[in-house]
């Protein structure tokens, strides 16, 4: 038996284990349980031995872990590879996906995201000018109506999110077809196949049909493009220039693979987040008549009329700016960072051990969970924690000195650019270390330029206020079905 384990939760029904209370509140469960044992603690989940570490030191024990201590890929592969494809990811070892990263970033140049600009606010108009979730927007006579939320913006996120990193082929094959295919697909992105990989179930045999139709149709993009010899500036236009170290340039497969897994990151963050982002604005009017006015003192023409949305002037918007990371803050969609212990870790005795000769160990065979977003919401770091207060952010209030705190800007290459070494930050919504988010910039130009272009055409409110947290899928989503209720502004 491994000496020095941490305390292990208290729980009833072996297997199941914390399974019920983690699941439906996470949050909760870590500031209970850190209450009783401290910051180090084990649960089971589903049978599986889960150990937390939590705080600035317990991220980076396990976001800055050594690759042979912490593994991603053998915690995540049973999940991802069946709904993403071989030989991308979580399904090559840890370098190749490193290096399958610098590739992605390289298709994230600036000039690329300076084009994705115009192109997510024209499909967000477009979206305004014929979704019949804005009818009452299309109308001249009653300009009020109220919309499903989460739906719209899941549509939104895929229609601009193809428009621009996708290409012009997905942006148009997005048809019933493409739907009902990603939809199958993701039915099988469920904390349920983190634990059964493969269960005779037809959701799975769902997600394997529509994950080889998904690959063929990226499969065919590709081959054709080779034929025509086209140049576009999307994702795949600069996937199908790369080559690994040793001279290998990806193959069709490796780039349809990469691309589904692209699509499925942005959609699921980008839709969660949009959705809080407008709850959040709608439960404070005066923060969306702040975000207004900085639009017109930004882009405000002679005319009256605002100027089109740039790259440039978004990232002076920092109020916009602010309300997208208050957002993340109190949303960010991964809840849960996942490793498989490969040898056994020794906590450092400064993460809670009295002494140093009982400093906890973490056997090998156990998940190690980081939860980054517990420090963000720590009502014993932040005043007011739980409070939707993008000021926080443009004050040069202690929070904004706290959460920009990082080992004194130290940074780190682990093959796909420079990032901070920092993990004391206690605000890290796009993870840290290796497995460090490259999304972070794309991510934050398609969520200021749709929310930017809706606040310029309405205001809202959120009647039924911000919905309750749904951690029962892969992302935190709000409460399915909250509606919110809008105005348009001329
Ligand atoms: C608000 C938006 C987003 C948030 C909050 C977010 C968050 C994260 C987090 C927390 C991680 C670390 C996961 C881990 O350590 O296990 C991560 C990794 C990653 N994300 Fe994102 N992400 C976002 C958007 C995106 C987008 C739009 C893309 C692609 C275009 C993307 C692609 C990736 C990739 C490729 C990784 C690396 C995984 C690894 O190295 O193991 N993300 N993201
Ligand atoms: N019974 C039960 C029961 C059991 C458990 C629970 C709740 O327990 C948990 C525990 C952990 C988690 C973790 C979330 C998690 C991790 C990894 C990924 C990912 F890999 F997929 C991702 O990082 C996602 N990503 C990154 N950036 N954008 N998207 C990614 C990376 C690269 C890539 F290219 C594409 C990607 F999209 N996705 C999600 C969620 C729920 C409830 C009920």
């Amino acid at each position: 038996k491994s000496r020095n384990s941490p305390p292990l939760v208290f729980h009833m029904v072996p297997f199941i284990g914390s399974t019920i209370s983690y699941g439906m509140d996470p949050y909760k469960f870590m500031f209970t349980n850190r209450a009783k044992y401290g910051p180090v603690f084990t649960f089971i989940l589903l049978g599986r031995r889960m150990t937390v570490a939590l705080g600035p030191r317990g991220n980076d024990l396990i976001l800055n872990g050594k690759l042979s201590q912490v593994s991603a890929e053998d915690a995540y592969t049973h999940l991802t590879t069946p709904v993403f494809g071989k030989d991308v990811v979580y399904d090559v070892p840890n370098s190749v996906l490193m290096e399958q990263k610098k590739f992605v970033k390289s298709g994230l140049s600036a000039e690329n995201l300076k084009m994705y600009v115009e192109m997510i606010a024209d499909e967000t108009m477009q979206f305004l000018n014929r979704d019949a979730a804005f009818e009452a927007y299309q109308s001249r006579e009653n300009r009020v109506g109220d919309f499903h939320c989460f739906q719209a913006m899941s549509e939104l996120t895929i229609l601009t999110a193809s428009r621009t990193l996708q290409g012009k082929e997905v942006r148009d094959g997005l048809d019933k077809s493409f739907a009902d295919m990603y939809h199958d697909l993701d039915g099988g992105f469920t904390p349920l196949n983190f634990m059964f990989p493969n269960l005779p179930l037809p959701s799975y045999r769902r997600r394997d049909v529509a994950q080889q139709k998904m690959s063929d149709f990226y499969g065919d993009i590709i081959r054709r493009r080779r034929a025509d010899g086209s140049h576009e500036h999307d994702m795949i236009a600069s996937l199908m220039e790369c080559t690994y170290k040793d001279g290998r340039a990806l193959n069709d497969r490796e780039i349809a693979h990469i691309m589904i897994a692209l699509l499925m990151a942005g959609q699921h963050t980008s839709s969660a987040t949009s959705s809080w982002a407008l709850f959040h604005l709608g439960a404070q009017p005066d923060v969306v008549e702040a975000v207004y006015d900085e639009q017109v003192r930004q882009f405000g023409r002679d005319d009256g009329t605002l100027a089109p949305l740039t790259l440039d002037g978004l990232r002076s918007c920092s109020i916009l700016d602010s309300v997208i990371r208050e957002t993340l803050r109190l949303h960010p969609p991964i809840h849960s960072i996942l490793r498989k212990v490969r040898t056994d870790i020794p906590v450092p005795t400064s993460l809670s051990a009295p002494s140093e000769q009982d400093a906890y160990v973490i056997p090998q065979g156990h998940y190690v969970v980081a939860c980054p977003g517990v420090s963000a919401v720590d009502p014993l770091l932040w005043s007011d924690a739980e409070a939707f207060s993008p000021s926080r952010w443009t004050t040069h209030s202690s929070e904004k000195e706290l959460a920009e705190k990082d080992d004194k800007g130290e940074t780190v290459d682990y093959g796909f650019g420079a990032i901070s070494k920092g993990t004391s930050s206690p605000y890290q919504p796009f993870g840290a270390g290796r497995h460090r988010c490259i999304g972070e910039q794309f991510a934050y130009v398609q969520l200021s330029t749709i929310i930017a272009t809706l606040v310029r055409e309405l205001t809202f409110e959120s009647r039924g206020g911000v919905p309750a947290q749904d951690y029962t899928s892969m992302i935190v989503l709000p409460q399915p079905g909250s509606r919110l209720h809008y105005r348009r502004r001329q």
